[in-house]
């Protein structure tokens, strides 16, 4: 390997083997190792047979951070996802108690027979000390007929094993779904080294509809045939996933698993290509023998559970899928307004509103420009990015009236009138606001999602710095290309100086990556003049921001602390929805008393002078008292919150922000 991947390899090592990592941390640093690897096998760097062994290596003790579930060392990630895909509808927080154990695995038909048809030809399958399977907590004796082993073990008459005689052999990897890579990983280096196919216990999520897919995550495995082909997470696997015998049982104890994989036949061998006859990705070995003429790209994959997922809808009466699915995808814990409405990039059937709802035409995607983005990543964009927070008026935006006009001009009138706005008079790509803390910048952009009438992408700088080398890049790209298909589109990134940092020698090079295929996109270089897509920034540190960026954004809006006026207004607005006598002198003494408030501080005032009534009622009495006998907010209360509530913006910061102002705002 390079010296610069192996000094990054020897950090994490260390922060691997020095104990004071949590677990997320450690598996952080251990699928970054596995990532390496595979890149440094990708460019040659690492033999076969060297980045197999280490793979291998790596990737067990990966998955023994993920399944273990002591929460000093471990994640027990196969059981929260399983738990979370399972009944879709659980907090992350909820923790799950399996109630398929060990014996109640052995005890099921399907595995006794397969056990004794196995024990006829001579040994078990598995030794039962090897199995210790916690799934589907829904799953248990009365159940069984869900369970059923993927696929029939070597030397084993090829039939389904899953009770019900039609039923086709349902498969679905437990692991991760689409955020794991390792399973990926796992099977890769399987197949470098032609080690045993992997291990897969089918099952049917519980309330599944019935000939449903099972719902662990992407489930994209062929569901007829004998032979069976899978890939698993998607966009994180090779093309060498083709397993002609799929064997069973996933065990929670990594040092099991990988006796398991030692234990592979010279058949199951042959069933794996060797590198060099490792396919493109993405591709199965369609027409060979023995392997399944049913495999599907991820992307058809993809292309199928889409149409699935719509023809649920109605039956499920959300999306909820899609962000299970994603659970512990970047930026799956944000938060949404209860009004929070999901708008997927793909026309759903009903809008549509045509009867041919299953023809084959419509399993394609609906525009050709999303058709070389990954799926998963497509998801992502999906579930968490497109967002609609709460309603936010213009009239709610206190002060800042210049500013408030001036994106009225360029967001709001040219999405009504696109015929006027065209050349010169074209609305700018980029805008910048910027101004101390608290000051309304998020608001404006929450004021635009709901009244500029575009399709609207709220994200954080952080969704898009992933730690996943060239995904951040992915994401960008696949951002832009959806708000294309969407326009018009605004794209909001808040915070945007932690994306759009000034390029320094010591930095990353993945996120010198991810910046550059920003500007590009902002530039238009992959846009052409007549797309409606305006990229909205905010930030509190102008200053760090990249001088190329900085051109970009053409419009820079100053948003200072609130005058007076602003100031009176914040406050007559928070009183107007509370029970309050401030008559308009003290109003007024308020106001003069806040010189130097930012909104936010005007807000936080109140809330504190909101207070001052319960303040005033007698401890005794505070359990029993009604809400109309609380006393109204008064000028004394506001005296009494102006000693602990003080101005939280400092003269020597807007100092700073008034100079950039002169330099590079666009303000009058
Ligand atoms: N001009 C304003 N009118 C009404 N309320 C305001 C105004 N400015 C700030 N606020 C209040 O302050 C809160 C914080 O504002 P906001 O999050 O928009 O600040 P910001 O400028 O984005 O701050 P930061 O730079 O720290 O992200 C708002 O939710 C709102 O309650
Ligand atoms: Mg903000």
């Amino acid at each position: 390997m390079s010296s610069a991947h192996l000094d990054e390899w020897q950090r994490r090592s260390f922060d691997i083997s020095s104990g004071s990592c949590t677990p997320e941390q450690t598996a952080d640093a251990y699928r970054a190792h596995v990532l390496s690897i595979q890149y440094a096998w990708a460019s040659a760097e690492l033999s076969p047979a060297g980045a197999a062994s280490l793979l291998r290596t790596y990737s067990e003790r990966y998955a023994a951070v993920l399944d273990s579930d002591d929460p000093r060392t471990g994640l027990n990630n196969y059981a929260e996802s399983a738990l979370h895909l399972a009944r879709n509808q659980k907090n992350h927080s909820d923790k799950w108690e399996s109630s398929l154990t060990f014996e109640n695995v052995f005890n099921l038909p399907c595995v006794q027979r397969m056990m004794q048809d196995r024990s006829k030809e001579g040994g078990l399958l598995v030794d039962p000390a090897d199995v210790n399977i916690t799934v589907g907590g829904e799953v248990s004796r009365g159940n069984e007929k869900d369970i059923a082993i993927s696929g029939p073990p070597p030397g084993l008459k090829r039939e389904p094993l899953a009770h019900g005689p039609a039923a086709p052999p349902p498969r679905a990897e437990l692991g991760r779904g689409v955020s794991n890579p390792l399973s990926g990983a796992v099977e890769w280096a399987r197949a470098l080294e032609g080690a045993p196919p992997h291990i897969s216990l089918a099952q049917n999520a519980p309330k599944a509809p019935t000939g449903s897919t099972p719902m662990f995550g992407h489930n994209i495995f062929s569901s007829t045939g004998n032979a069976s082909v899978s890939q698993s997470s998607v966009g994180c696997t090779s093309g060498s996933n083709v397993h002609n015998q799929p064997v069973f049982l996933s065990s929670t104890n990594p040092s099991k698993r990988k006796n398991f994989y030692g234990s592979g036949t010279e058949s199951n061998r042959s069933s794996f290509p060797s590198q060099g006859e490792q396919e493109p990705r993405g591709r199965g070995r369609r027409g060979e023998e023995g392997v399944s003429t049913n495999f599907r790209s991820a992307r058809e994959q993809f292309i199928v559970d889409q149409q699935k997922k719509h023809s649920h809808q109605g039956q499920r009466g959300s999306t909820a899928n899609v962000a299970a699915i994603t659970k512990k995808c970047l930026g799956a814990n944000r938060s949404r307004g209860a009004s929070s409405k999901f708008v997927p990039p793909m026309p759903r059937q009903e809008e549509e509103g045509n009867s041919k709802e299953n023809a084959p035409q419509d399993m394609q995607p609906v525009d050709e420009r999303l058709k070389n983005l990954e799926p998963k990543i497509i998801e992502l964009i999906m579930s968490e990015i497109m967002d609609h927070g709460p309603p936010v008026a213009w009239d709610d935006i206190a002060g800042l009236e210049f500013a408030k006009a001036t994106i009225k001009e360029i967001v709001v009138w040219p999405m009504l009138r696109p015929d006027i706005f065209t050349g010169l008079r074209g609305p700018p790509k980029g805008i910048l606001l910027f101004g101390p803390p608290g000051t309304g910048k998020t608001l404006i952009g929450k004021c635009i999602a709901c009244q500029s009438g575009a399709t609207f992408f709220s994200i954080s700088a952080s969704s898009l710095t992933s730690k996943w080398v060239g995904e951040g890049e992915k994401m960008v790209r696949a951002l832009f290309a959806i708000a294309r298909c969407h326009q018009p589109a605004v794209i909001f990134i808040d915070e945007i100086d932690s994306l759009l940092s000034q390029r320094t020698d010591g930095e990353h090079d993945s996120s010198r990556r991810i910046k550059t295929e920003f500007l590009v996109q902002l530039d238009g270089a992959a846009t052409s003049a007549e797309d409606r897509i305006l990229v909205v920034g905010a930030t509190n540190r102008p200053q760090e921001i990249d001088e190329a960026a900085r051109r970009r954004l053409a419009k820079r809006l100053y948003i200072p602390l609130p005058e007076s006026e602003a100031r009176r207004q914040i406050v007559t607005n928070l009183m107007s929805r509370e029970k309050s006598q401030v008559g308009a002198d003290e109003m007024e003494k308020v106001v003069q008393g806040t010189e130097g408030f930012s909104g936010a501080d005007m807000t936080q005032l109140c809330r504190e002078a909101a207070l001052g009534p319960i303040r005033s009622i007698c401890l005794n009495d505070i359990a029993t008292i009604s809400a109309e006998q609380v006393r109204p907010i008064l000028f004394s209360d506001f005296q009494e919150a102006l000693k602990t509530v003080r101005p939280s913006v400092s003269s020597k910061d807007l100092e700073l922000y008034e100079e950039w102002n002169k330099t590079f705002g666009c303000g009058r």
